[in-house]
């Protein structure tokens, strides 16, 4: 988007016009560069720039408090939609914050790394460009910095790892967009929390937040669970219904899953998707929608695409940006940091209010490979709090036996009773594919949700 920007660079000192000058000549379309702050108002009646470099600290005549505010403002009545970045020195932070409340889209310190300049330019045009597509839908437009995001402003979802900040960053980047995303990961990873921590970031975290579980659907609920039914179209049709696609109406709506739906299904949604409107079984009217779509596998979907069992067209509809979540395996301390977490979590309910996790508890953890990722983290957190005998989780209160792909599972002992037979096989089912609930479920003729409730009651 640089490469074809029109960039105005407005600041008293020429040897900083000449140093972004030099830097900015072959990044951008074009440039002018101005000493005078007078001359603004001429130079955008003239041109329609996407980007303006503003001093904030001009030496002129002028007495206004701040001069670069003063020329911010002027700036916004001629322009509210070009990208404005204030430079400043390092002692003006607390007046560059004020900027950007002003309308500034973002300020970069002096002296700054060029990189740092480009990349700052490059986001500001970006999302001044996205605020304009995305204006008259009555959504409230972010000139909040987007940052590496942590914990804090995440509540929690915990991720310290340089691979979680990474996709934290890529996240704070495009959750005020209405890209479609596609999340995938093993289960337990975390996809669920990342949907949701997107539609809160984005515009229409006041709207709807509607998640669907595919794998849950049966066939013929398929169709009328997302775009409704009228009355009387089968026989359990008592009443008109809205789906859920109507349900998530200018939200998001979280399609759990997607790498479980049959072709024909994959056919019907891939159509709803180009059309961007549902028609409710029994009817036909075509009802608009306007959704942000996220969607989650834990499937290999792209395989499953070269073996004609996903549409490829399908996939390209979901996947404008693609998020990866990495097994907990391989979050390095992240394991940690959630295990303690969750240790804090259960001290509360568990009343057990210093509970912590000692070293060798936590060497446990490090060597063990999670194949059920933070669910399987958090389960077993909450049943070492429980065993811990007084504040501290030992080693000996972390059971990873019980976990869904440990060796023990091989040799659960035969028992009758039928609690045990029936804990037995959900633990092979489980095994046998490789912690994939979903298809497990699908063999045990179950639900996913009837599975979890399994998994709960059953501790395992
Ligand atoms: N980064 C995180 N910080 C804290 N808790 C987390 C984090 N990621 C996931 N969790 C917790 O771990 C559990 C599993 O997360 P979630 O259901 O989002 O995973 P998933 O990948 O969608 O699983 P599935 O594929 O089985 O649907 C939830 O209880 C969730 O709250």
């Amino acid at each position: 988007m640089l490469k074809n920007a029109k960039v105005l660079v407005v600041d008293d000192d020429v040897d900083v016009l000449l140093a972004v000058k030099m830097l900015l000549r072959p990044e951008v379309k074009e440039i002018v560069t101005e000493k005078n702050p007078e001359k603004i108002p001429g130079l955008l009646s003239q041109t329609s720039f996407d980007l303006i470099l503003l001093d904030m600290n001009f030496k002129s005549s002028l007495n206004t408090g701040n001069e670069g505010i003063f020329w911010l403002r002027k700036i916004r009545e001629a322009d509210k939609n070009v990208a404005v970045i204030m430079i400043t020195a390092y002692g003006d932070i607390d007046l560059a914050v004020r900027s950007v409340k002003e309308g500034a889209n973002d300020f970069v310190l002096k002296p700054w790394r060029n990189e740092k300049l480009l990349f700052t330019m490059e986001e500001a045009i970006e999302r001044s460009v996205n605020n304009q597509d995305t204006k008259g839908k009555g959504q409230k437009s972010d000139n909040k910095k987007s940052s590496k995001s942590s914990k804090n402003d995440l509540n929690t979802i915990l991720g310290e790892s340089e691979v979680m900040q990474e996709i934290f960053y890529k996240i704070g980047k495009i959750a005020p967009t209405d890209a479609n995303i596609l999340i995938m990961g093993e289960n337990g990873t975390g996809k669920g929390e990342i949907a949701r921590m997107i539609h809160q970031k984005s515009y229409r975290s006041e709207q709807p937040f509607v998640n669907v579980d595919l794998g849950a659907l049966t066939e013929s609920l398929f169709e009328s669970e997302l775009f409704g039914h009228k009355k009387g179209a089968f026989t359990d049709a008592r009443e008109d219904r809205a789906g859920r696609f109507e349900a998530a109406s200018n939200g998001t709506l979280f399609l759990d899953e997607i790498g479980n739906i049959t072709l024909p299904q994959q056919a019907k949604l891939l159509t709803v998707l180009q059309n961007r409107e549902v028609v409710r079984v029994g009817t036909n009217n075509p009802i608009p929608i306007d959704i942000r779509l996220i969607s989650a596998t834990n499937s290999k979907i792209y395989e499953m695409a070269t073996e004609n069992r996903f549409r490829k067209d399908l996939i390209y509809r979901l996947n404008t940006i693609e998020i990866h979540l990495p097994p907990l395996r391989e979050r390095g301390e992240d394991v940690i940091v959630l295990a303690e977490f969750f240790a804090g979590n259960y001290a509360a309910k568990y009343n057990k209010a210093n509970l912590f996790i000692d070293e060798k508890a936590k060497e446990k953890i490090r060597k063990y490979a999670f194949p059920g990722n933070i669910r399987e983290l958090q389960h077993c957190l909450e049943r070492a709090a429980i065993m811990a005998e007084s504040d501290v989780i030992t080693a000996r209160d972390l059971d990873f036996s019980s976990s869904i792909e440990g060796p023990k599972i091989i040799d659960v002992p035969v028992s009758l009773k039928i609690e045990e037979i029936e804990k037995n096989t959900i633990l092979k089912a489980i095994e046998k594919h490789d912690g994939n609930i979903t298809k497990a479920a699908k063999e045990l003729g179950i639900t996913r949700t009837a599975l979890y409730r399994r998994l709960g009651k059953y501790e395992i």
